[in-house]
């Protein structure tokens, strides 16, 4: 498996993932909550071709059937998708599977199905999903490192440019994020901002 980028934008669209690829982004979560699902197939069709055509990494949020459909290699998985999700028809299929984590027993859930990454949130407030967690917090992200070892390991939530680097520093292979894309008068420009500023710290980690 490649290395993880350390950007790792998550967008709602493809048309966001064809607005953010000449900005030089190499990995990106599509995260769709509310399409219909003809709609859902036509995006995921479209962003995995954007991707592939841009040489950059999707990832496709939840929709774990699409992606054994549709040749999605990369799938991220919260802890109740896990519940529904067929992990073994993801490994036969190839499918990389990343999986959120929030306590110390979700974290060995999550090690149980041998996943591509960890991802850990929230590690500041977020308005983006409500959640019972308070935030995590820079230094939990230590302590999920030394958990994991070499395993890569994603932080999430309420990350900022300016916080991006304090996440790898701790710890995190990748930073991603939403709001601080998402809401930016310059989107492009502002993911450009973020390559700069996480690109070599990540480069010289894991
Ligand atoms: C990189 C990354 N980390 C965490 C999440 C959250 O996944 P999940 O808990 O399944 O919640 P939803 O995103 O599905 O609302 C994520 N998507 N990506
Ligand atoms: C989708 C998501 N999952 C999280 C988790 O902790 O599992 S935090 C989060 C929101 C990330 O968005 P923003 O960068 O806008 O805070
Ligand atoms: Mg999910």
């Amino acid at each position: 498996m490649m290395p993880l980028d350390p950007f790792y934008p998550v967008v709602d669209s493809a048309a966001w993932i064809a607005g953010l690829l000449p900005a030089g982004i190499k990995l990106v979560q599509l995260r769709i909550k509310d399409a219909s699902a003809p709609d859902l197939r036509d995006e995921v069709r479209r962003a995995r071709d954007l991707c592939r055509a841009a040489g950059a990494r999707l990832v496709l949020n939840d929709h774990w059937r699409l992606a054994i459909d549709e040749g999605i290699d990369f799938i991220h998985l919260g802890q109740e998708d896990l519940d529904g999700a067929d992990v073994p028809a993801l490994r036969r299929a190839g499918i990389a599977v990343g999986v959120s984590t929030h306590t110390h027993d979700e974290l060995d859930r999550a090690l149980s199905v041998n996943p591509a990454y960890v991802a850990l949130g929230p590690i500041f407030p977020t308005r983006l999903k409500a959640m019972p967690w308070v935030p995590q917090g820079i230094d939990r992200i230590a302590t999920w490192r030394r958990v994991i070892g070499d395993l890569p390991l994603v932080a999430i939530g309420g990350i900022t440019v300016e916080r991006a680097g304090a996440c790898l520093q701790a710890g995190a292979t990748s930073v991603a994020v939403v709001t601080d894309i998402v809401t930016s008068p310059d989107p492009a420009t502002r993911c450009q901002d973020w390559i700069s500023r996480t690109r070599p710290a990540g480069i010289s980690r894991r």
